[in-house]
């Protein structure tokens, strides 16, 4: 199948550089979100993506312009109407997802691909709200979108091997690497990373050592590219706490329990980089 529109739900941190990565390879992009505030900060953080660009020299304004240009707002999931594919970046909760897949099941064309960014939940649940679980896939990004190489595909119970073939395609136009990844609780990347974050979690709540020296250790000792618990507030320990819940529901093991101090930042409503304050302060 060709696949030449494509509607991205959510235009947070995910939802936006998925839409920028898309326009940059030439597909045409209808951004969602609930909030025009929402859509405007996501444009804003394509636009400075996209001048950092242009002032290394690495696109031209023309270039720049060009992929904003193919950047189409939407407030409305009935927009999915002209879609190809719809790659859905909304938070992460099974009951926004469901209500957001039946709405964009009854709105997009029989052909569209519904696919989902979702970091842990089960992608068989998420296509049992709609009438074409065939045509349901993980698109799993991973963040910063514009910079990170991999996409974990994941098949549903249901998905066919022409909707795989059509999302692997679009990764490869994208520049990306597709990894194939059956449908377990966190997949690949989250099952393995998500634990250590939380375990740094741990050894900070036991006094074990500072904030700082837990990063030092992760980064200096084993060349991580940033510390666990700074990755954890780049994620969103929202994000990290809802990944942590469906691993330790998922398998019933304890070994996934969420750390209390993780749940308790939560609660603070100290989510990490984007609220400007997790276990770091950003303000
Ligand atoms: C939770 C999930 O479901 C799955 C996930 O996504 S888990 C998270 C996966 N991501 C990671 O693990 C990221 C780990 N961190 C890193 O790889 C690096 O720290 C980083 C790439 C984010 C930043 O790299 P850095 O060397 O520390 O900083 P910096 O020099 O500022 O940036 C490196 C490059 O990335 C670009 N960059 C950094 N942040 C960016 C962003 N948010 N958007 C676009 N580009 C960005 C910079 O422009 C820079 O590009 P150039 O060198 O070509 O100019
Ligand atoms: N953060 C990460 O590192 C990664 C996250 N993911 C996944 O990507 C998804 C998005 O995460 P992220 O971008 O970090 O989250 P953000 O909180 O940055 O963005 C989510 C966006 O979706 C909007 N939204 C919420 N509900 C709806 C809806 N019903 N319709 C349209 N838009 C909606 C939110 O609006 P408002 O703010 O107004 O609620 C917000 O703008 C999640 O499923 C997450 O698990 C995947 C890979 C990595």
């Amino acid at each position: 199948m060709t696949i030449e529109n494509v509607m991205v739900i959510g235009a947070g941190q995910m939802g936006s550089g998925i839409a920028q990565v898309c326009a940059q390879a030439g597909f045409n992009v209808t951004l969602n979100d609930m909030k025009e505030e929402a859509y405007n900060r996501g444009i804003q953080g394509i636009t400075k993506n996209l001048s950092r660009d242009v002032e290394k020299g690495r696109k031209t304004e023309e270039e720049k312009e060009g992929i904003l240009g193919r950047i189409t707002k939407s407030l409305d999931l009935n927009d999915a109407k002209n879609a190809d594919i719809v790659i859905e970046a909304a938070v992460e909760n099974m009951d926004v997802k469901h209500s957001i897949f039946k709405t964009l099941d009854a709105a997009a064309p029989e052909h569209a691909i519904l696919a989902t960014n979702t970091s842990s939940l089960p992608i068989t649940e998420i296509a049992a709200a709609t009438n074409r679980p065939e045509r349901v896939i993980g698109m799993h990004f991973m963040n910063p979108v514009p910079v990170m190489q991999l996409v974990e595909i994941i098949r549903g119970l249901a998905t066919t091997d022409e909707v795989y073939t059509a999302v692997e395609d679009m990764t490869t136009k994208l520049g990306k690497t597709p990894v194939e990844v059956q449908d377990f609780p966190g997949f690949v990347s989250n099952r393995i990373l998500m634990p250590m974050i939380n375990e740094a979690i741990f050894t900070l709540q036991e006094g074990v050592a500072s904030k700082e020296a837990i990063d030092s250790v992760m980064k200096l000792g084993m060349n991580h590219p940033m510390g666990p618990l700074t990755l954890a507030d780049f994620i969103g320990l929202d994000t990290c706490l809802y990944i942590m819940e469906i691993l330790y529901e998922g398998f019933g093991d304890s070994k996934y329990r969420p750390s209390p101090l993780l749940r308790k930042y939560v609660a603070a409503g100290w989510l990490g980089k984007k609220t400007g304050r997790g276990f770091y302060d950003y303000s």
